[in-house]
Parts: C-alpha cells; structure tokens; sequence
C-alpha cells in the first residue's frame, strides 16, 4: 500500500478516506492501493492552488513554460517506467502505452504553439489609440481524467492550463492511480511550485467534493457522457464557472464504393478495436453497402477480426489488443453483446470473454441491420455494430441519429461522395480514407451533441484556459474635436 499519495500544497500525504485500490486487468494482481482524499485534503488542496495563483499567474510566460518543458524532458527520461505502468493499470499493451508518453512528451510544444496562437497579444492601431486582446488565466481549475488514457489525456488539461498561468487540482481516475502518482512526481522534480499543481486521489466521493468545491474557477473533464452530464447539471446557473466536458461517441463509420479491401478493413480495425475499443473515439457503428464490393468487406472484416491477437501487455510479439480495463467491464461487453443479439441482431464474431478474472476479451462483431430500437448507448469495448445500407443518404441519416457527435469517417474512393458525407455528417472529427481513431493534438478535438459542450480539447484547449481582455490604451488624453450633442466644456 502506497502511504502518501495525495499531494497538496507541495506535500506528499496519506489520504484520510477510504482505503481503494488498482487492479492489473491482464493478470488479476494489485497493483496500487491507498487512501482517499475525504472533504477536508479536497479543500485544502483547492486553497493551496488558490494560494499559489497569483505569484504563479504573474510569472513571465517563458518562466512557467520552462518548467512545462523540463517535465516534457522528464517524461522522456522516464518513458519506460511510465508505460509499464499505464500497461499494468490499464492492461493496455506496452508498444500502445509508449506511443501515449510519446503524445505526453509532445503536448508542451503543442501547447506553447496554441497558447501562442489562440491566445496570445493582438495589437491593433485606433485613431489617438491602441486596442489590445490579451488573455488571462481563471485561477483554480480542477483536471477529471479517465482510465483509457490515463497519461495523455489529463496532460492535455493540465499542460495548457498551467502554460495559460491557472493553478491546478488533478482527480485522476480512481483506476489508474499509480500513473497519476508518477507523473505528478515528475512534475514535482521539475520545480513545479507549491501549490501550482495538487492530486486528490480517490473514487467518486473525492470527484464529488472537488466539483462542489466553491472556489474552482472552473472544471476540466474528460470522461463518460453521463458524469458530463451530472457535472453539468451541478454548474447549471453558475456562469462564472468554465466547465469544458469531453465525453463519449456512437461513431459511426460509412463504407461504400472501395477498390483496396485490405485497406479498407486496416481502417475499420484501426478504428474499432485499437485500445481494445476503449477510445472514445472508436468506431461503434459500421455501415457497409449491401453490394458485393461491401460483402467481400464484411467477410474479410471477419476473417482478420477473427486473427487479432489479443493478451498480455507484455507478451513477445506483442498483441494488438491487451485485457479492457477490468473483469467487470469485459464481463459488461459480453452482456452488451447478448443485449444485440436479444434484440434481434446476428453474430458475426463472437465476443468472448472467457477467464471471468481478467479483463481479456476478444473483439466481437453483431449485425443489427434489421433490429429496431436499437440503444444509442456508447458500448466501450471491442463490440462493432454493422449496418447493411442500400442507400448512402439513408446511411448518413442513421449515422446522424444519435444523440452523440464524437468522430466520423468515411471509406470511399471518390472525393465527391467525401464531400457530400461532410457537408451532411454531425460530428466533431469527420475523416476520409482514415481510421476516425488517432487525432492530432494539434487539431481541435471535441464532439457535438452527447459527446462535448463546444469547448474542445488538444489544440483548443488553450481557449478554455483564458479568458480574453480587451481593450483601448492610449498613453495621454485630450479632449475630441467634436463633442456629443449636450455636452459642454
Ligand atoms: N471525448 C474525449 O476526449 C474522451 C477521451 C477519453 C475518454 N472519454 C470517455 O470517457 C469514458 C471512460 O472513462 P471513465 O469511465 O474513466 O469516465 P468516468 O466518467 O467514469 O470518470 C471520469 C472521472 O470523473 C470522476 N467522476 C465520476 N463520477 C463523478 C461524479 N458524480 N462527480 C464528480 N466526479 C466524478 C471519476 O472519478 C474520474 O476521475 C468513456 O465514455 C469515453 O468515451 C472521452
Ligand atoms: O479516448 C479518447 C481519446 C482518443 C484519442 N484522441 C486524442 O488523443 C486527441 C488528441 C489530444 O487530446 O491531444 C484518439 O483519437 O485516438
């Protein structure tokens, strides 16, 4: 059992809640375990950034960015540590969480470029005047990471908003607590401040206290569309507060008219199944032509579903897909499997789910084509759902009944048929010829509808993490030639 893993105002403490743990989902081992923070270390941890913010927003630009970058190199130094343990928390394969400290390294120069460009001094000439936008930062804003991207996802709030000058209390998930604890560390020996960044740990209850807390300025999340939604149900009449939600997706991805089968299943798999589906960017849906062109699709789609290695993390050749991040969300994916079949849908590949004990499973493959009502939930897991379609206009208005409104894609050789799905698709990410998984951090990224509030991520997040100034600054004053009607001096 780790002791101290809260670190609040430059400390490390033992939490004084409740005792909880992390589980290694590939071989069922613990792997962490510690106290929570209770109400009163979630408070002192909002004081201390509350405390810390003013000397740390009124630092030069170049001053916090040399700590940004020293924790970048840092996160160099230490790839390996790092990505053996986001494989043991998340159970993801070890070539997939080195590739995620590698989009963490890369994040600070990203969002130095941002800052700059989205946020930085724009100077325009008036008559006897300047106008200026400049940007200053919140103050105290709380960062909500989820378990699939325990690492990169969270550094994408934190980065940006430390860059802009806020001060910072991190809720990692309460399922990847050791990479939290790690990374925080590394901050630590960069010199970050006193205060500048904070970690509560803990499970729902340490979220709860922290989103409740009345002196955040503002609430960075990344998580399920249901958490979303309950965050932003709490900060309903509460203006003052900046609360940026990036959630899940039903994506959809439409397939019709391809000449490269072979590439045309990479992107599918690509898109389904990387992370063992647990991307919230994953395709869910698959629409497939009811040609012959789009059953050779489907039945290669199968074959090679069929092949994908799937296991341990560190397994020597490495597997595609390693264990979902427990036994109970594997054992949730066989029952979302059942639910279709239920329903009236068709087993093309099997999910299965076989050691109850891990969270190994294998990727599944359900035709709902002529099931209704089908639920427009996110399944988070290696399940696609197929659409057999006759019509393309047919096809994007099924992939636009959803709620949500994450990422979309389209494989087509024709560029007119890509462009005619952009002009109709509903989504925050709509790719062509690409695997809808994947996004740049140097692009915005963010969903409509279910998926996101319109204050999107990775290269946006710098307009989040601001707020603008304007104004009109002239060095002496004189009075105007021509006055305003009634005025007299
Ligand atoms: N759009 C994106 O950028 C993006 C990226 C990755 C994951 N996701 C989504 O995240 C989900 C998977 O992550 P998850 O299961 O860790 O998400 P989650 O919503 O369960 O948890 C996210 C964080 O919120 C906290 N939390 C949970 N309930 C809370 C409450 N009532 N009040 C305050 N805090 C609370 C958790 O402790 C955790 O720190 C998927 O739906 C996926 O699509 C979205
Ligand atoms: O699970 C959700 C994130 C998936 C990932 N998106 C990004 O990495 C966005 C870029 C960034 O935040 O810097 C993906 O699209 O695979």
């Amino acid at each position: 059992m780790s002791s101290s893993v809260q670190f609040i105002d430059g400390c490390w403490s033992a939490g004084n809640g409740k005792t909880f743990k992390s589980i290694d989902p590939a071989r069922n081992q613990p792997v962490w375990s510690g106290a929570a923070a209770d109400d009163n270390q979630v408070d002192a941890a909002v004081m201390a950034a509350r405390k810390a913010f003013p000397e740390w927003s009124q630092r030069s630009l170049e001053e916090r960015l040399a700590i940004c970058k020293r924790f970048s190199e840092l996160l160099a130094e230490n790839k390996e540590e790092l990505a053996q343990t986001m494989a043991e928390e998340t159970g993801k394969p070890v070539w997939e969480t080195r590739t995620e400290v590698g989009a963490m390294v890369g994040k600070v120069a990203i969002s130095e470029r941002a800052y700059n460009e989205r946020t930085g001094t724009v100077e325009n000439d008036m008559p006897g005047a300047k106008a200026f936008i400049r940007h200053k930062p919140h103050g105290v804003v709380a960062v909500y990471g989820p378990y699939n991207f325990p690492g990169h996802l969270p550094n994408g709030h934190i980065v940006p908003a430390l860059i802009a000058g806020n001060t910072v209390v991190f809720k990692p998930s309460e399922l990847t607590p050791k990479v939290a604890e790690l990374t925080v560390k590394l901050w630590e020996k960069a010199g970050i401040p006193a205060g500048v960044l904070n970690l509560v740990q803990g499970e729902v209850e340490t979220g709860k206290a922290l989103s409740a807390h009345p002196q955040i300025d503002g609430l960075y999340f990344t998580g399920s569309s249901n958490t979303g939604h309950l965050l932003h149900k709490q900060f309903g009449g509460r203006p003052d507060k900046i609360l940026a939600l990036e959630m899940g997706g039903n994506n959809p991805l439409v397939v019709t008219n391809v000449s490269d089968i072979d590439a045309t299943v990479h992107n599918i798999v690509q898109s389904a199944y990387i992370t063992s589906g647990q991307r919230c960017t994953c395709a869910r849906r698959l629409f497939i032509e009811d040609t012959e062109q789009g059953r050779a699709v489907l039945d290669r789609l199968v074959e090679v579903t069929k092949n994908i290695e799937v296991g341990d993390y560190e397994a020597e050749p490495q597997p595609f897909m390693g264990a979902m991040i427990s036994a109970q969300a594997a054992a949730g994916m066989a029952d979302a499997q059942s639910e279709l079949l239920r329903l009236g849908g068709k087993s093309l590949v099997k999910l299965v789910h076989e050691d109850p004990k891990t969270g190994l499973v294998t990727p599944g493959i359900v035709d709902v084509t002529d099931v209704e009502d089908i639920p427009d939930e996110e399944y988070f897991g290696p399940l696609l759902k197929v659409y057999r379609f006759t019509s393309l206009d047919e096809a994007i208005a099924e992939a636009n009944n959803t709620r949500y409104g994450l990422s979309a894609g389209i494989l087509c050789d024709d560029e007119e048929t890509y462009r005619y799905f952009f002009k109709h698709i509903r989504a925050g990410i709509v790719n062509w010829n690409k695997p809808i998984t994947g996004a740049s951090s140097a692009a915005p990224f963010g969903g409509i509808g279910a998926s996101g509030n319109h204050r999107a991520s990775a290269y946006y997040a710098a307009d989040y993490c601001s707020y603008p100034v304007a104004s009109v600054e002239a060095d002496s004053m004189s009075l105007p030639e021509s006055l305003a009607p009634g005025l007299k001096f």
